[in-house]
């Protein structure tokens, strides 16, 4: 059995003139969670969009489960669930109605309270769509979207919008579905999503990957922060130890952060130079660099040209 569920290649799309995506690659394994991170226009939802099969790629190629979704659709649709930003639902039908018309069309589909009770909504099968609170909304999404007892599970945004219960609720739905051996493909606003849910994550801007990996590997891709606070100093009284000018430092207020690939030899320096003018360095702290920041960084700093 293919261990790949999903495979990336050089992958180009593009809307007429304009290239939205502009060579990625990467792979998904079994039962794994990837998380595809990014700046608005990034190319997220472009990339899903080819992998679930809606369009060949202008250049490169994927694989679902081996298979091209377009041209072998037919061996793959079937086996990928589909969670889209935005749902469309008939605001008339109830919650069970809605389920059993998508039975309909749905091969091997689960039992309709078989697939509410994945998402805790039994209890509200015989309630209007239009009722529905978001985040049962969302849980609708999901259960339509497990009904064909997908291999490979795609959420587009999943928990947009949702108050911090509620999308904790869908992470353990989709933690249930990573422990039945689901393979999912993930895109998120929320980095903390992506902390709690991704094996491996990519963070993509303006069409293209700039990091990926583990969180780990993806943290270790920028320099390590030096933190500390100065009361009395600020912004245009900036002190530099010796040799941190050369280095990146952000000043807010008397704080100080100080980005490194060199943490022990600046560390030194900045306590040289401390201990020298007899100052304290309020709330020293060497830390690896959060995701926020390293998404931030690669927002602002990765210009890319066409
Ligand atoms: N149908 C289309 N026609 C033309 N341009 C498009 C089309 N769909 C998307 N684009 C453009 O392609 C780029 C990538 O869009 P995409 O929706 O894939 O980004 P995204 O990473 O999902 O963004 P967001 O986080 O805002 O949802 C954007 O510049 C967008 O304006």
């Amino acid at each position: 059995m293919n261990e790949t569920a999903i495979e990336v290649r050089n992958l180009h799309q593009s809307y007429g003139d304009f290239e939205a995506v502009r060579g990625i690659g990467f792979e998904v394994a079994r039962g794994e969670l990837y998380a595809l991170l990014g700046t608005n226009g990034a190319g997220k939802t472009t990339t899903l969009d080819v992998l679930e099969g809606y369009h060949p790629p202008t250049k490169g190629e994927v694989r679902i489960l081996g298979h091209d979704p377009v041209a072998e659709r037919d061996a793959v649709r079937h086996r990928m669930g589909i969670v889209l930003q935005e749902a469309g639902f008939y605001k008339d039908l109830t919650v069970g109605e809605t389920v059993a018309a998508w039975r309909r069309w749905t091969r091997d589909a689960l039992e309709t309270r078989e697939a509410l009770g994945k998402v805790g909504l039994e209890h509200r099968e015989k309630v209007r769509v239009g009722q529905l609170s978001g985040g049962e909304r969302r849980r609708l999404d999901l259960a339509l979207a497990v009904l064909g007892r997908p291999e490979v599970l795609f959420l587009d945004e999943p928990t947009t919008g949702l108050d911090p219960e509620a999308r904790r609720n869908v992470w353990e739905l989709i933690r249930g579905m990573l422990a039945d051996g689901v393979t999912v493909l993930l895109t998120t606003h929320y980095l903390d999503e992506a902390e709690q849910l991704a094996q491996r994550l990519a963070i993509m801007h303006q069409g293209r990957i700039v990091t990926e990996g583990v969180l780990a590997d993806v943290l270790a891709s920028r320099g390590t922060r030096i933190t500390f606070r100065l009361p009395g100093f600020a912004g245009s009284d900036l002190p530099y130890a010796p040799g941190l000018a050369r280095r990146s430092v952000v000043v807010n207020g008397d704080a100080f952060t100080v980005e490194t690939d060199e943490p022990q030899e600046d560390l030194r320096l900045l306590l040289d130079w401390a201990h020298g003018r007899r100052l304290e360095l309020g709330g020293l702290e060497v830390r690896r660099p959060t995701l926020e920041e390293v998404f931030l960084d690669v927002a602002q700093t990765e210009g890319v040209a066409a």
